[in-house]
């Protein structure tokens, strides 16, 4: 945990050794605050040096421990006999500093940030021969240096509020950090240091607190996939993937060339027209340079290769499809692919829904087959569902999981049914969100309750972002609305259930969101960014209330939320008790990196589970039974299961899940 050694008999080594990270756990601040004591009693030991194994000085406290009572002697003391002892203490870093291992090195008189190891005693030693030639150590302490304070501080401090405030709505720990700074710079060290501790203690203690700490580990979760058959992350090989192949050079399409080529791997992209294939090419290498500029290298142009014929694709490791979502476009691609790339290449589809299976069906290869969903714009949003159909193998799912982490993503394997997880879930929410209109709110009114509670966008300025026409073609080609509608299904019914046609209407009148400059909200002009409301879609509210005689009522942002949130949930335990995803944490991994999900919430299951399953469970029973034609209200077999057995925590649900419905 830390290991003491006497270096050229007169420096005493620390190291801390608690893999990965060098945690501070209690054995280790144990073992720390031991060895400073040896080294400090020690006549024989001048200097001390304190560094960490494996090139990595210390991620910081050890958050697993964060669940439990604190074990083990605090830190505080130890960093306050550190920067008081009368030996000059020298960090040595390498690597990350996080957090208390920060503190750690700051209380330390020395600290050197070094790449090399092989120099790493010579520089020691000279650091430390520098710092006993050199002034007497109550110099070096920080507890003694004075901390500039600019005249304008609250002036500053108040600007810089406003923005936190702005882009972190709702979270409490960098306002807090603003408070500490403040005291840093108005106060005498031991004050200040107090204060620190009473935010960290209000922030510890806080729900945020717990939901940052789940969501950390459940981001690492979701890396360890798991198959029904035993395969998983640590017992199935990816293939190495040096060459793939994009078809289709649209939004989605450019993105993935351009997330992969800047991680090194050589791209063809193929468009089916001459003139697309042109301004496809023009905007992945603008994309491109823009990247390359930013991270200060060169743009990896040369891995490019832009062709309109799929011949040119038969020796690729792997192929994306990225073409329309259409099922029989990518059925005709699929089999074109078939006979021209090698047996062993492996088949993906970004699509955002559609059936995996069925696409494997039409290949040659069906276990070679798997669905890599990318969020728009696949360069920038960290999120990649990998749908596993019934027949992926579990070296194609490995290596779709293992390509997305190269590409900088959040992969999370997930089983394959319309929607997948993430938009599967969206419905019901989404859903909620129109019914509410219907009675008598606002979209501005549902955006602000979703953005007041944390989402960067509410439900209505998000679909205007990515386009109000995308739904609307497909409830057309699922007969919800359009001329295929039976003509018998009254209008605010289908198939048995509660439809609500508001946003059919505001796609006829040609609003399709932000492009059109018009949607829910106004624009300024066709692809503006800032929503205003529109009266127009009030008069639309007030005209569709009045010809269906439905009373508007006030609306609580109370019931917003929860009608929304507890929807998008209860979908949530459906897909749980189908396999469609395996752990909770990966449907709030998906929710988190690519809906917009307020982080310090912990996903839409964490959030459920810090409300009180019981709570959720009462409340879809109330609104189920004022809405009995919205079977999306109406609460789970799997929520009624984990109450029935005391609301356990969310990371034990998995056992009460029937795994043989699984279809990962
Ligand atoms: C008391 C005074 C107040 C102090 C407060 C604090 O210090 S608050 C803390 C402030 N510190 C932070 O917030 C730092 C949080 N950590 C990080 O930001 C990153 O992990 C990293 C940059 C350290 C390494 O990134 P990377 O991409 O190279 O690697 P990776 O991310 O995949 O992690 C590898 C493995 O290490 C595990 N693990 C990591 N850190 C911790 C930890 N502190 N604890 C426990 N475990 C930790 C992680 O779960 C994973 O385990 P697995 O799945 O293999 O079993």
């Amino acid at each position: 945990m830390a290991r003491y050694e006497l270096v050229k008999r007169s420096v005493a080594l620390i190291t801390l050794t608690n893999p990965p990270v060098n945690a501070l756990s209690s054995a280790v601040r144990h073992a720390m605050a031991k060895s400073m004591e040896q080294a400090l009693n020690d006549p024989k030991v001048t200097a001390v040096v304190i560094c960490g194994e494996n090139g990595r000085f210390c991620g910081g406290a050890d958050i697993r421990e964060f669940a439990g009572p604190l074990r083990g002697p605090p830190l505080v003391p130890l960093l306050d006999a550190i920067e008081a002892g009368e030996k000059p203490v020298v960090a040595a870093i390498e690597g990350v500093a996080l957090g208390g291992g920060f503190e750690l090195a700051l209380v330390c008189h020395y600290c050197i940030a070094h790449f090399k190891v092989n120099h790493f005693v010579l520089k020691i030693i000279k650091a430390v021969g520098m710092s006993r030639a050199a002034k007497p150590l109550s110099s070096r302490r920080v507890s003694m240096l004075t901390t500039p304070c600019p005249p304008d501080l609250d002036a500053l401090l108040e600007v810089v509020t406003m923005e936190v405030k702005k882009k972190a709505r709702g979270v409490m720990a960098p306002l807090a950090c603003i408070q500490a700074v403040r005291a840093a710079a108005t106060m005498p060290y031991s004050k200040g240091i107090k204060r620190e501790s009473e935010l960290m203690a209000t922030l510890f203690n806080s729900g945020q607190a717990r939901a940052l700490q789940y969501c950390f580990f459940a981001q690492r979760t979701a890396g360890k996939w798991t198959l029904p058959s035993g395969a998983q992350w640590n017992n199935s090989k990816p293939r190495e993937i040096r060459s793939a192949a994009i078809i289709g050079l649209g939004t989605m399409g450019r993105g993935i060339v351009v997330s992969l080529a800047r991680v090194g791997i050589s791209v063809i992209a193929v468009e089916s027209e001459k003139k697309l294939l042109e301004t496809g090419k023009q905007m992945v290498i603008g994309m491109l340079e823009r990247d390359a500029k930013r991270r200060g290298v060169s743009a990896s142009l040369n891995l490019l290769k832009f062709t309109l014929s799929l011949q040119d694709l038969k020796d690729v490791d792997l192929v994306i499809e990225a073409v329309f979502e259409d099922m029989a476009l990518k059925k005709r691609v699929f089999q074109e692919l078939s006979k021209v790339c090698r047996p062993a290449t492996l088949l993906c589809t970004n699509t955002s829904g559609l059936d995996v299976d069925a696409l494997a069906g039409v290949t040659d290869r069906p276990h070679l087959v798997v669905g890599m969903h990318f969020f728009s714009p696949a360069h920038v949003m960290k999120l990649l569902e990998v749908v596993c159909g019934p027949r992926s193998s579990s070296e194609t799912i490995a290596t779709a999981m293992s390509l997305g982490k190269r590409m900088g993503k959040v992969s999370v394997a997930v089983g394959n049914c319309p929607g997948f997880v993430g938009n599967r879930m969206l419905k019901p929410y989404m859903d909620q969100a129109t019914f509410l209109l219907e009675e008598g709110a606002t979209p501005e009114q549902i955006d602000k309750a979703l953005e007041d509670f944390g989402f960067a966008m509410g439900v209505f300025r998000m679909s205007d972002l990515a386009g109000l026409d995308v739904g609307w073609r497909i409830r057309k080609e699922s007969g919800l609305t359009g001329p295929d509608v039976d003509p018998k299904n009254p209008p605010r019914r289908r198939h048995g259930r509660r439809y609500c046609p508001i946003p059919d209407m505001v796609c006829e009148q040609g609003r399709f969101g932000q492009k059109t400059g018009r949607g829910w909200y106004m624009y300024d002009k066709p692809g503006g960014t800032n929503a205003k409301p529109d009266p127009l879609i009030q008069n639309l509210l007030e005209m569709y209330r009045s010809r269906y005689a439905i009373q508007p009522r006030n609306i609580s942002d109370q019931e917003i939320i929860e009608r929304c949130l507890f929807a998008l949930a209860n979908e949530g335990f459906r897909i749980l008790e189908d396999g469609i995803a395996a752990r909770p944490e990966d449907i709030d991994v998906i929710y988190l990196f690519g809906y917009g999900f307020p982080r310090h919430r912990g996903g839409p299951m964490f959030y459920a589970s810090m409300v009180g399953l019981e709570r959720v469970l009462e409340r879809l029973e109330h609104y189920h039974q004022a809405h009995p034609d919205v079977p999306h209200l109406e609460p789970s077999p799997l929520l009624k299961k984990l109450v029935a057995c005391g609301s356990p925590s969310v990371q034990t649900w998995r056992e009460h899940i029937k795994t043989m419905h699984s279809h990962l």
